[in-house]
């Protein structure tokens, strides 16, 4: 068995959690409020400005031109959405780079940044890439589980995680390749190597767990806060 194989074998159950999630149910039924949903927009443009400086290092530890050229590919991508993404619903919410640069990174998202930005410290595609990858693997197969749901038709529900298709699904999409990419680095790594690239993919798939849950209890550091120093109830946490 590939380390891939390993890896998306044991992502399964991760998978499946996602599916369950509220929020995630919520895109389905329509059943999300709109400080649900820009909790959620503004959390995740910011997490995905983070993914820029994730991509920067793959194309940085790349261990041929190939992999350079694809995940400099991947960067372009990565900005012209977030450019979209910017242009946006300008007046329902405001975001410009300049206040995205601002924007409090609450706790799930910090959480989550850092896993993934500790892993470029090791200069290792091997185990930067499953960081990255596991997000991108999960949005797709959450994307592909939706279209066999009966959801409701209204916008933002309609569009949300109808990503598939395109540039990522199939034999030559991104996952595919970065899947083929990690599987060719296993091969000259040690076995402790590649477990540390697995356990790397499944923290990633447990975060986005994390990461719905924090946009459907809108989780700030205030939250935090009053648990610590006010002795709030911290069942939601
Ligand atoms: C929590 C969270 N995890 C992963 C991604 C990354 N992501 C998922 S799908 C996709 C490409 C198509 O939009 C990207 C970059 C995200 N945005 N938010």
């Amino acid at each position: 068995m590939s380390l891939s194989q390993d890896i998306l074998f044991e992502a399964q159950p991760y998978l499946i959690a996602n599916e369950k999630h509220p929020f995630v149910q919520g895109i389905i039924t329509g059943k999300l409020t709109p400080e649900q949903l820009s909790y959620y927009d503004e959390q995740d443009i910011a997490f995905e400005y983070n993914e820029v400086g994730v991509i920067n290092a793959l194309i940085n530890y790349s261990t041929n031109t190939n992999q350079a050229l694809l995940f400099h590919k991947r960067q372009d991508l990565q900005l012209h959405m977030l450019h979209d993404w910017l242009a946006r619903e300008p007046e329902s919410m405001p975001h410009n780079w300049q206040t995205l640069k601002q924007t409090t990174i609450q706790p799930i998202n910090q959480m989550y940044r850092q896993h993934m930005v500790a892993t470029i410290q090791t200069h290792s595609v091997l185990q930067i890439l499953p960081s990255f990858a596991a997000g991108e693997w999960m949005y797709i197969e959450l994307g592909k589980w939706m279209r066999n749901q009966t959801r409701v038709q209204e916008q933002p529900f309609k569009d949300f995680l109808n990503i598939g298709g395109g540039d990522f699904e199939g034999p030559n999409g991104y996952i595919q390749k970065f899947f083929d990419i990690i599987d060719h680095e296993a091969e000259s790594a040690t076995k402790r190597e590649q477990e540390q690239a697995k356990q790397t993919f499944l923290k990633s798939c447990l975060l986005e767990w994390y990461f719905w849950d924090a946009a459907y209890k809108q989780i700030t550091w205030n939250d935090w806060k009053d648990i610590a120093l006010n002795g709030k109830d911290n069942a939601m946490l």
